[in-house]
């Protein structure tokens, strides 16, 4: 199935999930559609890093539907229909491996049974290497990178996965500005290409000039739609549970 605008990439009905003796998502409804860029806000414990993991098949609903690009989690992950950037990489910074070789992980999905990389795979995780700037780094180890330089081998990897569907866990956490403004660019760039991005971020200020929607989290879904119509004081207030000064994420403020 090749996923068109039209397609609904992420289709969420009723879902309640959690861990024992803590519901973390409760009836949470909720739909992308495919070629969109869409923010996931929510305090700290509203659920972000619970609802990637029920999107990836990771943990099961207790209640509800899961649904990516119209199959189920496990369905879409083994036809490669989705990718994941978490927010704290498994990859031990001590390990020796390298830029490249992250970056090649995003092609194990790909790879025949002998494991061998071909010329498509080398040149996707060229491309995906020059896309985030860290071509002239792919030698070094992931354990010689700066914090924010390890974040973008790791968008590369699974950049390289060419997944129609990506999860970023918080990817501006600990990143600088120039990093910043790197992958905000880099996410308008697949996204243009027909990617569609679900993005968690406190970053409520880069919002309006990063993405399309936001679904506003709070064990379930506040507001979901434009940033102009969801990140207001009175909604973020219900969502953080005090008033925060919201700069250029203001509705006033980004009206022409
Ligand atoms: N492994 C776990 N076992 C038990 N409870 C958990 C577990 N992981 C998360 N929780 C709880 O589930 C709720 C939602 O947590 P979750 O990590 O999904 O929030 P989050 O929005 O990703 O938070 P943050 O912004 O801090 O990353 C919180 O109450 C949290 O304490």
């Amino acid at each position: 199935m090749i996923p068109t605008e039209t397609t609904t990439a992420i289709s969420v009905e009723g879902l309640s999930a959690g861990y024992p003796g803590v519901l973390a998502l409760q009836e949470v409804d909720l739909t992308v559609r495919s070629g969109r860029i869409c923010a996931l806000v929510g305090a700290n414990g509203s659920g972000k890093s619970t609802l990637f993991a029920a999107l990836l098949g990771l943990r099961s609903p207790a209640q509800g539907r899961v649904r990516l690009f119209g199959r189920s989690p496990h369905a879409a992950r083994r036809r490669n229909l989705v990718s994941y950037v978490p927010q704290h990489d498994q990859v031990d910074p001590s390990f020796p491996v390298t830029v490249e070789q992250t970056v090649m992980m995003g092609r194990y999905g790909h790879l025949g049974f002998t494991r061998r990389p071909r010329a498509a795979d080398r040149e996707h995780v060229e491309s995906a290497l020059e896309q985030v700037g860290l071509a002239g780094l792919r030698s070094r180890t992931i354990g010689e990178l700066s914090g924010g330089q390890r974040r973008r081998a790791f968008l590369a990897r699974s950049i390289a996965q060419r997944a129609p569907l990506m999860l970023l866990d918080e990817p501006f956490a600990g990143v600088d500005r120039v990093s910043e403004e790197l992958i905000v660019q880099v996410l308008h760039q697949l996204r243009d290409a027909g990617t569609t991005l679900l993005v968690s971020t406190h970053h409520l200020e880069g919002i309006p000039d990063l993405a399309e929607e936001v679904v506003l989290l709070h064990r379930t879904v506040l507001a979901a739609g434009p940033p102009g119509e969801v990140l207001t004081e009175e909604r973020m207030a219900d969502a953080f549970g005090t008033v925060l000064g919201l700069g250029a994420a203001s509705a006033e403020r980004r009206q022409p």
